[in-house]
Parts: structure tokens; C-alpha cells; sequence
């Protein structure tokens, strides 16, 4: 760790493949000490190929990583033992059961957790003894999340953790992932979920296309978004007649107003209804999302100019 308090590191990080195709194209961020931080994007964004140069996997092309302080592919030795890595697709002999999967591992890691510890933690204490090729996806997961935590890790990297979950399966490992983080654990999430994101994480960053082109806590994100004020108007009263200050696109008598002061522009359009007697049909005003910021960035089209406003 620097002295910034910061656990994670990177510096103008690049990372191109054979054949000359640039996946992560010059990001920097950084990520404290017990902080979850979310990687968000669109298919292809880049998140895979950069969390993997977070883990040491593969060596950037260009910029500086640092985890713990250390360079994570340089000085592997120093750093894996520190940090727990929950791949995307884990890839067990699926004709040992759970416990022996865990214990399989157990005997590469300094300091493992007992096996039944690990599996108790991720809700599959009772599964212990099932074959890995009878459990089912969710399960799966959920044996990935305990190898990842079997070594105590001080960094923990999530890629897509409740991928295959049910509703029930992805509240136990988001609450599961909340006390890992409350303990002192600093986590990196890539999830596809924008709520997992929004619940979750306590900063994160949007890719597109090998960029950062959002970030900050999931309200700043969402602030820089306008709101939404949406009605119908009654037949007989064109959208030009709705005061100027409220900037309206009108397709025929339905008006969206997009805003970013809701509680004056709303305060306005009630008051002119009220006095010009107009009743507005399915009323509907709402603060910005997340999940408009990020369709916003992956509309087809949009160029990181354009996202890099939010
Ligand atoms: N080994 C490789 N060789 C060439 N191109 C690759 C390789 N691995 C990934 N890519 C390309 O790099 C880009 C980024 O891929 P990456 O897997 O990092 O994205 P991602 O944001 O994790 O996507 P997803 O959400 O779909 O998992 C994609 O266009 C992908 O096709």
C-alpha cells in the first residue's frame, strides 16, 4: 500500500493483443484500503483485460500497476498470496466433490481457511459432499467465491460473482461481500448488473471502449444525469402552451421534460397546471439512474467525447 492509503494503483494502463487490438486504451484510477469498487461496461469494454493486469495475469503494454505496492506480474510471488481471485470460469475436476475442490486448493494456499469454513461462508456447507459436476450454476459460482476467499486475501477480485445466480443466491453474496468489505477487505467488482453496482459499491467506473468514461460514487455518476418529468396533455391544450423555462419535447400531447433541477422545474409545471386548470396525465418524474447514465454511454453511436461529459 502508498501512503495515499491506496491498495490499488494504475497509471495510464495499456494493453493491446497480437494482431494490433488495443482492449484497454490508457485508464488510470485508484481503489483505498477496504473500498468495493465497481468496474462497469458494456460487452467488450474492457474490464476482463484490465482486472487481468490487476491480478498479474498479463503485462501491460504500457503504464504502471501497482497492488499492495507491488508490481502484480513482476513480483507475483509477494502479491497472489495477498489476493483472492474469483475468475469468470472456474474449471474444477467436476468428479470431486465440494469439500475435496476446496481442499485441492486449500493445499496451493498459505494460510487456507479450514475447507468447511469456506464452503459454510458461501452458503454450500450442506453441499459439501456433492460432486462438482451435480451442483448447479449458482452453486458453482458460490464455489469459485470460496476458493477465492480461502486464503484470508487483503484484495479481493469478483469478475461477474452472481452470474447464474437466483434472486435469493446473488442478496446472500451481496450481503456476504458487504462484510467481507466491513472486515477490511478491498474488493474489485465487474458485474453486468447495474443494481449490484448502485448497491454495492462505494466508487466505480464506467469502460467503454478501453476507456474510463464515467466515475466516481454511484451518486456522483447518476448527479451529472438530468431528470425526467413525463405527461400527457389533455386534447385541447397545445405543449407551447407550458411555460418557456420548462424546455419541453413534445410529441404530440405527450411532453418530457428533462431537468437538472426536478424539485424547481416540478414545483413550476405543477403550479402553471393548477392555475391553468390543466390536468396532466400519467404524471412521471424521476431522478437519473445509473442504468440511464450507462445506456446513455452504450447507445450505439455514442463516443467517449460525448460520454466523457457525464
Ligand atoms: N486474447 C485476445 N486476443 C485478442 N482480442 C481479445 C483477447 N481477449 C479479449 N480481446 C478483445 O478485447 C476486447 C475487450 O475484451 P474484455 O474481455 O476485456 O471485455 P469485457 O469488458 O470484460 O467484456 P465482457 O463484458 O463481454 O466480459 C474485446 O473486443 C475482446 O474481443
Amino acid at each position: 500500500m502508498n501512503s495515499d492509503g491506496h491498495v490499488i494503483e494504475a497509471a495510464g494502463l495499456r494493453r493491446g493483443y497480437r494482431g494490433g487490438f488495443e482492449a484497454v486504451s490508457g485508464i488510470t484510477f485508484s481503489v483505498g484500503r477496504g473500498e468495493l469498487f465497481a468496474l462497469l461496461g458494456t460487452n467488450g469494454a474492457g474490464k476482463t483485460s484490465t482486472v487481468e493486469l490487476l491480478e498479474g495475469l498479463a503485462l501491460p503494454s504500457a503504464g504502471t500497476v501497482h497492488v499492495l505496492g507491488r508490481d502484480p506480474y513482476r513480483e507475483r510471488a509477494a502479491v497472489r498470496p495477498r489476493i483472492g481471485v474469483m475468475l469468470q470460469e472456474g474449471g474444477f475436476p467436476s468428479d470431486l466433490t465440494a469439500a475435496e475442490t476446496v481442499r485441492m486448493w486449500a493445499g496451493c494456499t498459505s494460510h487456507a481457511r479450514p475447507a468447511g469454513e469456506a464452503l459454510e461462508l458461501v452458503g454450500l456447507g450442506r453441499r459439501s459432499g456433492v460432486r462438482v459436476k451435480q451442483l448447479s450454476g449458482g452453486e458453482r459460482r458460490r464455489l469459485d467465491l470460496a476458493l477465492a476467499l480461502l486464503g484470508r486475501p487483503e484484495v479481493l477480485f469478483l469478475d461477474e460473482p452472481t452470474t447464474g445466480l437466483d434472486a435469493e443466491g446473488r442478496r446472500d453474496t451481496w450481503q456476504l461481500v458487504r462484510e467481507l468489505r466491513d472486515a477490511g477487505t478491498t474488493v474489485v467488482l465487474t458485474t453486468h448488473y447495474l443494481e449490484e453496482a448502485e448497491s454495492l459499491a462505494d466508487r466505480l467506473a464506467i469502460m467503454h471502449a478501453g476507456r474510463i468514461v464515467a466515475t466516481g460514487t454511484p451518486d456522483e455518476v447518476t448527479a451529472s444525469r438530468p431528470s425526467r418529468i413525463r405527461f400527457v396533455l389533455p386534447r385541447e391544450v397545445p405543449a407551447s402552451r407550458l411555460p418557456l423555462t420548462l424546455r419541453a419535447a413534445a410529441d404530440g400531447q405527450r411532453v418530457e421534460i428533462r431537468t437538472r433541477e426536478l424539485q424547481r422545474s416540478l414545483g413550476e409545471l405543477l403550479r402553471w397546471a393548477d392555475e391553468s386548470g390543466v390536468r396532466l396525465d400519467r404524471l412521471d418524474a424521476r431522478s437519473a439512474s445509473l442504468e440511464e447514465a450507462f445506456l446513455e454511454i452504450a447507445r450505439p453511436g455514442t463516443d467517449t467525447e460525448l460520454a466523457g461529459a457525464l
